[in-house]
């Protein structure tokens, strides 16, 4: 748990009230007519001040939907949202001054300025007061790892270093709420490591941390709590060890193969004590994880349904969060449970098949 949360009147850093969102969208050319997508539909949560707070969930879960509701970008069509008490929709000044908002790419700097350079113009742009801004700029830069190298230009960054920039520029203004919306996307592992880091700091200053990402090893190294999302509404919500709980009567095998195609899933499928089955591509590999109910042996099975596949290592493991995300996803009826990268830093593409 977060060291020393910042004093607040209110019980709540953000809170989510069965909020809701659809979309209208123009589609058709000869003959142009209103469609509707629901994004969110229902979603409710509250996130203690100081806590580090995970959104998980496949793409197109809703997620982004949700943090731009939460940080004052959308409007919910129902539902209310509030941010230490103050209401995203009545009281957008005020939630504004609160947070801070850092998504994950390459948008949001200047190329040619120096980090320095960057760092001051957006502290004029978030009305940093001139009094503060040296002091509150160089404990940043010192903050994120980047002191000594503030006057370089942004353009010979590497991407976590840009991204450790694009935090302390989220911190300018020293909100008590930061949205971080898929910080480590694209990031080698070394410099996730860092920026992982630098998230994990931001506790012993007590701002609230609102974190959205593919990768389940950085939402169980980091988060306090995971809320899951799936197809608009909330799946799962508990701790990282409470969610791992849900799957502790499994076992898992995680099978190396080489040129798996995904009609070969099928005959997985149908074994007797299959409860799900994932291919994950990566780095020019492919690995198959298999869940089954504990005690069930399927080693042999599963290997005899793969026949004329090359398999390389197999590895029984202890299940771990990754697996009980797709577990809870899957409950959910989404097939897309292993969307985008996962398991490690590399990013790989999933397919997940329930039973
Ligand atoms: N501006 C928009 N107009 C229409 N539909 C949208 C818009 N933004 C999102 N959607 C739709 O809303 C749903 C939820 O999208 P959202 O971006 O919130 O999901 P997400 O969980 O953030 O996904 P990802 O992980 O891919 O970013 C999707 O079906 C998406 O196509």
């Amino acid at each position: 748990m977060p060291a020393q949360p910042r004093p607040s009147g209110a019980e709540y850093a953000i809170e989510a009230e069965d909020l809701h969102r659809t979309y209208s969208l123009r589609t058709g050319w000869l003959r142009p007519r209103r469609t509707e997508v629901t994004a969110v539909r229902g979603i409710s949560f509250q996130v203690r001040p100081g806590e580090l707070f995970g959104l998980l969930g496949p793409n197109g879960a809703g997620k982004s939907t949700t943090i731009k509701m939460l940080n004052t970008l959308l409007l919910p069509t129902s539902g209310t949202a509030r941010i230490h008490g103050h209401d995203v929709a009545r009281d957008t000044s005020e939630v504004r001054r609160r947070i801070g908002y850092v998504f994950g790419g390459d948008r949001g700097l200047y190329e040619r300025l120096s980090a320095l350079d960057n760092l001051r113009y957006f502290a004029e742009l978030y009305g940093v007061e001139p009094r503060v801004q040296r002091a509150r700029i160089a404990e940043l830069l010192e903050r994120v790892s980047l002191n000594g190298r503030e006057n370089e230009r942004v353009e010979g960054y590497s991407r976590g270093m840009r991204q450790r920039l694009h935090i302390a520029r989220g911190l300018l203004h020293d909100p008590d709420v930061l949205f971080l919306d898929e910080p480590s996307i694209g990031v080698d592992p070394v410099a996730a490591r860092d920026l992982r880091e630098t998230v994990a700091d931001l506790r012993a200053t007590g701002t609230t941390v609102l974190l959205t990402t593919h990768y389940m090893a950085e939402a169980d190294e980091l988060c306090d709590r995971i809320a899951v999302i799936a197809k608009g509404t909330l799946q799962a919500i508990g701790t990282p060890e409470e969610l791992k709980s849900r799957v502790r009567t499994r076992d898992v095998l995680d099978i190396e193969v080489f040129g798996l195609d995904e009609a070969r899933l099928a005959p997985l499928r149908a074994l007797p004590g299959v409860l799900s089955a994932t291919l994950e591509e990566g780095a020019g590999r492919q690995t198959l994880t298999v869940q089954s109910a504990r005690g069930t042996d399927l080693h042999q099975r599963v290997l005899n349904a793969l026949s004329g596949v090359r398999v390389g290592r197999v590895v029984s493991r202890e299940p771990s969060l990754e697996d009980a995300y797709v577990a809870i996803v899957e409950e959910a009826g989404d097939r897309s449970a292993g969307d985008g990268p996962a398991a490690g830093e590399a990013p790989g593409a999933r397919t997940a098949v329930a039973a």
